[in-house]
């Protein structure tokens, strides 16, 4: 129908002009390469086994439930075989659950690209080591190794030390056999370590429950993972929108108003230094004692580099507080519960304790550390059944071969941990609690990739020695002073597998004092 010459209505044949012409068939192309991809993405990834999958939703609905129902529906999906697929929506996932096929990414020098999942992680830590990709994580990954140091670390012990001593006074109180969850004393001492060694701070948050910047980091935590599975929440202006949304940006914008105090009044510290009044300057922002923080080796990058902005250091400080709290925290607290419920170990473990410390109070030092062999079994095999990260996810940016699977460009890699970790061809007994799996002997013969907790290769957790010596220190001091019992059985135990893996209902413990 169109306006014709007279100026009546009338039906006119539209005939398009050589430029519209172009445009069309172009739009056209494009579209027919887009849907002829698209058609050849879809076809390669449902070679793959995995759960039936709706046009246009996935497999959302399969997964449509709470996060422990989500988790176990995961595990589930891991059962078509150590190759798996499932979609989100559009989005097309790979699982990987035996240590050939998480071999063929973790090893990889190319299939570095974290997946579209970490974005959640942007508005607090921009794109710290976690979050980056390409020339720019490579570039920070260089210059923060030496932060990690041996013999940065070993400076660390005594925050670990200090922080742990605090801890083991407040168990005290609550340590008169009746059960009382220990999440929380746990979660308060791994955020005082590393805010005092990523910042350089003390924020005191087992002695001020009222702080409001040790409130605004645990409440974050939660809320990125109660995001993560709602996918109608993933949209900024949506969240913004709910009052989980407001929340999370006011506690953003604590953690950043903190950090960047910080980091300003570290800069004027040194600068102090140059002009000889250090003491004074130190004294007056951070208290008596000051040592080398993971921020001090940053500003001092910072000096010789000026391409490193504040902003820049402030994502990977605070990249360091979200990776080394919660991380940490799970993993006390699994090994705490195993603990618990396996007493003839705990035992053996005592009596380690017992021969390197002889009953005395002193704190541990690196020697003590290097000594206790049974320990860090215990800590392997925990970490073996407890992962602290679930899984992994990465996005390939260019198509792969895993084992018989050509797997498109475009797809999100993830990978299973906790379920690899149960692979009864590495693990016989896979749910059995038994540390000697990790005598050396047995380590030895082992596939390198059928264990990664710390995940392996280029991308590999950077505060791996960090944590080791940290759950070091504090596990050891609370089995000098305690004896834990749980009543919660193994088979009841309820397991939340978002972002970290925790247990659902806290994790309440029966504490006897041993002296
Ligand atoms: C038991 C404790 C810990 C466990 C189980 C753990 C585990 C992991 C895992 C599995 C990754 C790889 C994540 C991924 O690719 O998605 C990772 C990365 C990372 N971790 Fe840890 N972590 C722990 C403690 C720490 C601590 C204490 C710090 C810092 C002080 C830290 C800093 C980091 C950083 C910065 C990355 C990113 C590295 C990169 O991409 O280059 N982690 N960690």
């Amino acid at each position: 129908m169109g306006v014709m010459e007279d100026g009546r209505f009338g039906v006119g044949i539209w005939s398009p002009g050589l430029p519209t012409y172009i445009l069309l068939t172009t739009l056209l192309a494009v579209g027919m390469t887009w849907l002829y991809k698209r058609q050849q993405k879809v076809w390669l990834v449902e070679q793959i086994p995995g759960p039936k999958a709706l046009p246009l939703i996935g497999n959302s609905l399969y997964f449509w439930d709470s996060p422990e129902v989500l988790f176990q529906q995961l595990y589930k999906v891991t059962e078509f075989g150590d190759v798996a697929r499932f979609w989100l929506g559009p989005r097309a996932y790979c699982l990987l659950s035996s240590a050939t096929a998480v071999k063929s990414i973790l090893s990889s020098q190319k299939h570095l690209h974290k997946s579209w999942d970490y974005s959640l992680l942007h508005p607090w830590l921009g794109e710290g080591l976690i979050t980056s990709a390409g020339k720019k994580w490579h570039t920070r990954r260089k210059q923060l190794t030496p932060a990690f140091h041996f013999k940065i670390l070993e400076d660390f012990l005594d925050v670990f030390t200090s922080q742990t001593d605090t801890l083991v006074k407040r168990l005290r109180r609550k340590a008169d056999g009746r059960p009382f969850d220990v999440f929380h004393y746990i979660t308060l001492c791994a955020l005082d370590i590393i805010c005092e060694t990523a910042m350089g701070r003390r924020v005191d948050a087992q002695n001020d429950s009222e702080s409001e910047f040790a409130k605004a980091v645990h409440d974050l935590s939660s809320l990125i993972q109660f995001r993560q599975f709602r996918p109608w929440l993933h949209p900024d202006f949506v969240f913004r929108l709910t009052s989980h949304g407001r929340k999370h940006d006011h506690c953003v914008k604590v953690i950043h108003d903190l950090a960047r105090e910080t980091i300003d009044l570290r800069r004027r510290a040194r600068r102090a230094k140059e002009r000889g009044a250090q003491k004074e300057a130190e004294e007056e922002v951070f208290g008596k004692k000051t040592r080398q923080a993971f921020l001090d080796l940053l500003l001092e990058y910072s000096e010789k580099d000026p391409s490193i902005t504040s902003e820049d250091i402030m994502e990977e400080v605070n990249t360091f507080m979200f990776a080394g709290h919660d991380t940490t925290t799970a993993a006390m607290n699994w090994f705490l519960y195993v603990m618990g419920t396996h007493h003839e170990i705990q035992s053996r473990l005592q009596e380690e304790l017992d021969a390197v410390f002889q009953g005395s109070d002193r704190q541990a030092t690196m020697a003590d550390l290097r000594e206790l062999k049974y320990l860090d079994m215990c800590m392997k095999e925990s970490l073996r059944i407890f992962p602290s990260v679930p899984s992994i996810i990465r996005e390939i940016k260019e198509e792969i071969q895993i084992k018989n699977y050509r797997i498109p460009a475009g797809t999100s890699i993830a990978i299973h941990v906790y379920r690899l970790h149960r692979d009864p061809e590495h693990f016989p007994d896979p749910d059995a609690f038994d540390p000697d799996r990790f005598l050396p002997e047995n380590c030895n013969k082992r596939h390198p990739y059928a264990y990664v907790p710390f995940s392996a290769g280029p991308r590999n957790c950077i505060g791996q020695k960090f944590a080791q010596m940290e759950m070091k220190v504090v596990l050891s001091s609370i089995l000098r002073n305690f004896r834990v019992e749980s009543d919660i059985p193994w088979k009841d135990m309820r397991v939340l597998g978002e972002l970290i893996l925790r247990p659902k209902e806290g994790n309440p413990l029966r504490l006897h004092p041993r002296k």
